[in-house]
């Protein structure tokens, strides 16, 4: 049985790639693992997993950084996402934000599963098509699901992983804070570093 890697954008897995010698490709097979890179987005992610996922894995790992909404978490700090919503999926009743479960046409919400211990602060995540950034929004997620971070993918990969009921696993590292969108304060250099230096750790040690 073998680990699937799973992660956005390349430029996310960069030392990654480095440390295990892997050839530049978006569907990379090794002895212990195999690395699929998706593409932005819950759609795309959908899309890859559904060409590559089986049940050859016992488990995914979703590698990538992200927004957080709490300004006591550092950035660069990484993070185990073990739950996560797709936020946005649902209809709006006014004021009110009615979630598939309400409307009777399934779940919004994710857990990672796993026995492994997994040596980082727990944080609960939502899953976005659109990186927030107005103080509007901000308010109005707060009080609707009061999330720590924010992604593109992290409930599409749990959702997949579900269907197959194959453990999965989402690691975040912070490289901003959401906020009205000012790229100049994001530390992605420090969160893909940061990252990648857990990632290396983790499955280096599985092997
Ligand atoms: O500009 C760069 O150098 C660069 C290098 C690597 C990755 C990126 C990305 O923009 C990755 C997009 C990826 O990041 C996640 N993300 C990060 N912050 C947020 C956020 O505040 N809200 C939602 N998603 C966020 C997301 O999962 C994207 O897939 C740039």
């Amino acid at each position: 049985m073998k680990t699937l890697v799973v992660a956005a954008t390349k430029a996310e897995l960069t030392f990654f790639y480095q440390h295990f010698n892997l050839p530049d490709g978006d569907f990379v097979e090794s002895k212990n693992f195999d690395l699929l890179i998706t593409g932005v987005g819950m759609v795309a992610t959908a899309f890859a997993l559904g060409k590559h996922l089986s049940s050859k894995y016992n488990l995914v790992v979703n590698f990538g950084i992200a927004g957080s909404f709490d300004r006591d978490i550092a950035l660069g700090t990484v993070l185990n996402i073990a739950e996560d919503t797709f936020a946005e999926l649902g209809a709006e009743n006014g004021d009110e934000f009615l979630t598939i479960s309400d409307l009777g046409f399934g779940e919004n919400h994710y857990t990672s599963k796993t026995n492994k211990s997994i040596n980082l602060p727990m944080a609960k995540g939502i899953t976005m098509n659109c990186v927030t950034g107005s103080e509007k929004s901000i308010k109005n997620l707060m009080k609707r699901l009061n999330p720590t971070t924010e992604s593109m993918e992290g409930a599409a990969v749990f959702y997949a992983s579900k269907q197959l009921n194959i453990d999965c696993l989402q690691i975040r590292s912070i490289s901003n804070y959401v906020e009205p969108r000012n790229k100049d304060n994001w530390k992605i250099g420090l969160a893909i570093k940061n990252l990648n230096d857990w990632a290396i750790a983790f499955v280096g040690e599985m092997n």
